[in-house]
Order: structure tokens, then sequence, then C-alpha cells
């Protein structure tokens, strides 16, 4: 059986600049709930605590919109994602109380250990513990294996694989999904969250259910980060067809996405150049609309911006550097004149 998370309404928040505000929320858990979905993520796309000038203000607060999305369901659990050093265990104890009963506690793919005492206090408080190992292109199956199992000892029942760049194709995702369920205790099952950069989001959720992946990400009508995530609605369909139960009726689940997601989309969740760029750099889906305008700003190319960001191989927490990789293309296709100080 595959447990089905919704991440529409946490990563989706990227694609709307985080500006879902409490009656869209319910109005979209509201229907996730009728299709049976396991589990909804509510947030800033960035987690607890993430509405800030480097991530992104967001129009609600996350306890507003987590205390919404709470007052509508009768089934589905609410997730709150937490990344330790943007969100702290405040918010996640806030969370809980208002409804919120599955943590997902995030770290880069090599630095699982700052999750400890968040892990723990969730496992030990009643909420599912989940630990999610996001830029999981950048690492060996083996080492996110080591990783993986840093987060089992802290208390995790669910550890996730997390293509945060989109970069993965079907044989990698499931290279990774074997290492870890090879790696893992039995009782800890293993989870992926695909990014559709490289067209792959619904085939490698696929290919991770083959290898043996038991919770999968996905959001309506692809709502999310870069090019989206694996559009959920799709994503139950194919699991249906390839032989994997989900528990989730397809159609209040195309409903859903078509009469309420659709219209609440601010661009369209396509593969342009740009978002293409993501995957093919390995750069964090989240940094799109951050180069972007980092890009405008310096007169550059977002494309170039990005590959850029992904040769210095920069991750979650550093985007700051986007602004300085635009600025040092800019200057270096403007060069100062020979004998200029580079100062007035
Ligand atoms: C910034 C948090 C990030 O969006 C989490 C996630 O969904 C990912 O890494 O893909
Ligand atoms: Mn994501």
């Amino acid at each position: 059986m595959i447990r089905l998370v919704d991440s529409s309404l946490r990563d989706g928040m990227h694609s709307v600049r985080h500006s879902f505000s409490p009656e869209q929320v319910a109005l979209v858990a509201a229907g996730l709930d009728r299709a049976g979905v396991d589990a909804i993520e509510v947030s800033h796309g960035d987690g607890v605590g993430g509405s800030s000038i480097q991530y992104g203000k967001a129009a609600f607060s996350d306890e507003a919109l987590i205390e919404a999305a709470a007052s509508v369901v009768q089934r589905a659990q609410i997730a709150a994602l937490l990344l330790p050093g943007i969100g702290t265990l405040t918010r996640l104890q806030a969370a809980q109380r208002l409804g919120a009963s599955v943590a997902r506690v995030a770290t880069h793919c090599t630095e699982a250990d700052i999750a400890e005492q968040h892990i723990g206090w969730a496992a030990e408080h009643g909420m599912r513990a989940i630990g999610f190992l996001m830029m999981s292109h950048m690492i060996e199956p083996a080492e996110l294996a080591v990783q993986a199992r840093l987060m089992e000892s802290y208390g995790a029942s669910v550890v996730y694989i997390v293509d945060s760049a989109g970069a993965m194709v079907p044989r990698t995702a499931a290279e990774r999904v074997r290492a870890l369920r090879d790696g893992l205790d039995g009782a800890t099952e293993v989870g992926f969250h695909a990014h559709n950069n490289l067209g792959c989001g619904v085939g490698n959720a696929l290919a991770a259910a083959d290898a043996g992946a038991t919770w999968l990400d996905g959001s309506l009508r692809g709502l999310g980060a870069g090019a989206g995530n694996a559009q959920l609605e799709v994503l139950a369909a194919a699991l249906e067809r390839s032989g994997h139960a989900t528990g989730v009726e397809l159609f209040p689940l195309m409903d859903v996405a078509e009469d309420v997601v659709a219209s609440l989309m601010e661009r369209p969740q396509i593969i342009d150049r740009t978002a293409l760029s993501l995957g093919y750099a390995g750069v964090y889906s989240s940094f799109l609309l951050h180069a972007e305008r980092a890009a405008a700003k310096f007169g550059v190319e977002p494309r170039a911006v990005l590959m850029e960001l992904g040769r210095r191989r920069i991750v979650g927490g550093q985007e700051d550097m986007i602004i300085d990789a635009a600025a040092q293309l800019a200057a270096d296709s403007h060069p100062a004149p020979t004998g200029s100080s580079g100062s007035a």
C-alpha cells in the first residue's frame, strides 16, 4: 500500500510566492480529504517559520494555515515541514497544538545530524516523525543510507529521499530507494519526493514505488517549486494502473485539481528553459523565482545564473549566493576598464 502525501499547500507555496490564504487552504484541504489522501502538508514553502526576507514573506502565518486545514479534514493527517535553523522546535510544537500530527524534518542530505532534537521530540510527543533528506541527488546511494540511518536512530519511522532539484531519473531514484531499503530497519519506511524539472516527476515516483518506497509526495496540477512536483492526480492514476494500491479515489482528486487548484495557480507549471536548467544543473527547485529576480536585476540570463549555482554546488539556505552569482556574471560580462580600481 502506498501512502500519498499532498504538498500543494507547502511546496506549491513557492510557486505562488507563499500567498495562500486560510480560505484557499481550507478549500484545497477539504477536496484532498474527500479524495482520501493520507496526509496534507501545509506551511510556507520553506517550512514553518520560513516567512522572511531571505525566503520570501508569507501573506498569512503558518499557524493560521495549519488551523484552517485541520478544521476541515475528517480523515487526512496534517503535516508540517520544519527545516532546523529556519524554523525552531517551538514552531513544530505550535503546529502540533493546531492539529498537525505529522512532522517532516528536513535537512540537506549530508546533515541529518542537525535533525536529532526535532525528530526525537516529534516521535516522543505522538507525532509521526519523518526525516526528509533534501538534494539527495548530490551524494551516492550508500552515503545517503548512512544519513537515513541517523534519522532512523533519532526516531523517524519514514525517511524520504528528496529530489529537490528534480535532477534524478528513474534509475538513480530507484538506486537510492534500494540503498535505503537495504540499509534501514524493516519497520522504517522509505519515501520519495519528486520534482519534474527533467520531466521525470511521476516516472521517478513510480520507479521509487517499484523499488520499495511506500510514501510518495505529489501536488495537485504539479503545483510546486521549479517545474513542480509529481502531479498528484496523475501519479494516483499511474500507480493504480501499475498495480500499487493507494486508497485514494481518483475522480474526486482530479476534481479538486481542476476545479480548485487550477484557478489558484499564478504561473503555468511547465518545464521552460529555466526550470529545465534547474534539473540539468542540479539546483534547488525553490531557487527558480529567486534566480529569475536576481537575473533581471543584474541583466543576465536566469539559465546562466542557475548553471553557475550548480557549478558552485549551492544548497538550500544559501539563497544569498544567488545574488552573488548573478552579480558575478554581470561583472564578468561587463568587466571594469583596465586600470580601474572598481570603486568610485
Ligand atoms: C526549502 C524547502 C524545500 O522546498 C523542501 C522541498 O520540498 C525540497 O527540497 O524539494
Ligand atoms: Mn520539494
